[in-house]
Formats: structure tokens, sequence, C-alpha cells
């Protein structure tokens, strides 16, 4: 007799400009360790299993190559993703412009009006050269109805807490449309993230 899998799968975009710490931030929560040496990235999957409320997830984290604004969205970048991390560095103002710009990409591409987001403000032991302060990435955040949170990949500080706020993100709205389904039966039918 087969045995039920009793893991949730959920597939994380990571995006954002380039060197803004995106691979460094995957690679210290998968691997616990920082690269000071930069390396390009094309693209890289990876899994982990996360305890979240008591679920384990098995999450597929996807780093892909730093984005700017004449890039175009890969399909392969929205369709079957069930949560992204979108991610500018608190000493680039430039990558920082770039979160709405990658978000509106996504949510045209969707066509919804919003979606589950992270927003992350990385490498905030950069303290002296920094140039976005955390009101803002706050406020952007707000605005996206978005988590946001700041990280540092090199002193290890809030990185598990990124994707623990993606899943909530998730989970969120897999919640709202099973309770949106109960009330309306005439929206069965729709999809929903088992
Ligand atoms: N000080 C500091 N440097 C960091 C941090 N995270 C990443 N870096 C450095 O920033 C550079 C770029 O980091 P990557 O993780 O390769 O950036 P990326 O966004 O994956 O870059 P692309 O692959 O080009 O998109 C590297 O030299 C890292 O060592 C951090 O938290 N603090």
């Amino acid at each position: 007799m087969a045995i039920a899998n009793t893991f949730k799968k959920r597939k994380i975009a990571v995006l954002g400009s380039r060197s803004v710490g995106k691979s460094s931030l995957i690679v210290q929560f998968i691997e616990n360790q920082f690269v000071e040496n930069y390396y390009p990235t094309i693209e890289s999957n990876f899994q982990k299993t996360v305890r979240y409320k008591g679920t384990e997830f098995e999450c597929e984290i996807i780093d892909t190559a730093g984005q700017d604004e004449y890039s175009l969205l890969s399909s392969k970048h929205v369709i079957g993703i069930h949560g992204y991390v979108l991610v500018y560095s608190v000493n680039s103002r430039n990558s920082f412009n770039m979160i709405q710009i990658v978000y509106d990409k996504i949510i045209d591409f969707c066509g919804k009006q919003d979606i589950p987001c992270v927003i992350v403000g990385s490498k905030m032991d950069l303290q002296s050269s920094r140039q976005v302060q955390s009101m803002e990435g706050e406020n952007l955040a707000k605005q996206n109805h978005a988590a946001w949170v700041e990280t540092s990949a090199k002193d290890d500080a809030n990185i598990s807490e990124v994707f623990e706020l993606c899943l909530a993100e998730i989970e969120k709205r897999s919640d709202r449309n099973l309770q949106r389904d109960a009330a309306s039966p005439s929206s069965r039918g729709s999809c929903h993230i088992m």
C-alpha cells in the first residue's frame, strides 16, 4: 500500500536586481554559510524541508539571475510558483526601485491583485553605506500587501524568517480561498494550493 505523502510542496521564487544577495540569502538558509565572493547566478534550484506551524513544507527555492527594468519576466518564475521573495539591498537605491517594477510585472502576468510575497532589505550589516531606510521598505510592503524584513546573510540575521514569512503569506491566501469557497459554493472549482 502506498504511504500518503504528508509533505506539502511549496515553490518559492527569489527575484531582485543583480548582486543584491539573493544567492547568499538562499545559501545561508540552506547550507548555513556565507560566501564573500560574487558569482553571478544563471539559475539554481534548492530544496529544504521547513516546519511551519506544525506542518512540514517541502520548499523548492528558485534562485534567479538578477533582473533590471528591461528584463522580461520568465514564465518559469510565475507559473507554478506559490510565493515570492523580492530582494533589494539596503545600500542600493536602484535595487529598491526595482522591487515595484518586478512586483508589477508579476501581478500583470498573474492577472491578480496581489501575490504571496516577502520584500527583503538585504545586507543590513552595511549600515554606513545605507541608502534605503527601514521605514521605506516597510511602507512599500504595506502598499503591496506584502511582508517585509531586513536581513544580513553575512551575519546570519533574519534568514529563516524570510522563508517563514513567505510560507505565512502563501498559507494566509490559501485559507482565505477556502473560506471564500465555503461561503460561496458557486466559486467551487477554482484552484487551491494542496
Ligand atoms: N556585507 C554583505 N555582503 C553581502 C551580503 N549578502 C551578499 N553579500 C555580497 O554581495 C555580493 C553579491 O551576492 P550574491 O548573493 O551573489 O548576489 P545575487 O543577488 O545572487 O547576484 P546575481 O546572481 O547577480 O543576481 C557577494 O559579494 C556577497 O558576498 C550581506 O548580507 N552582507
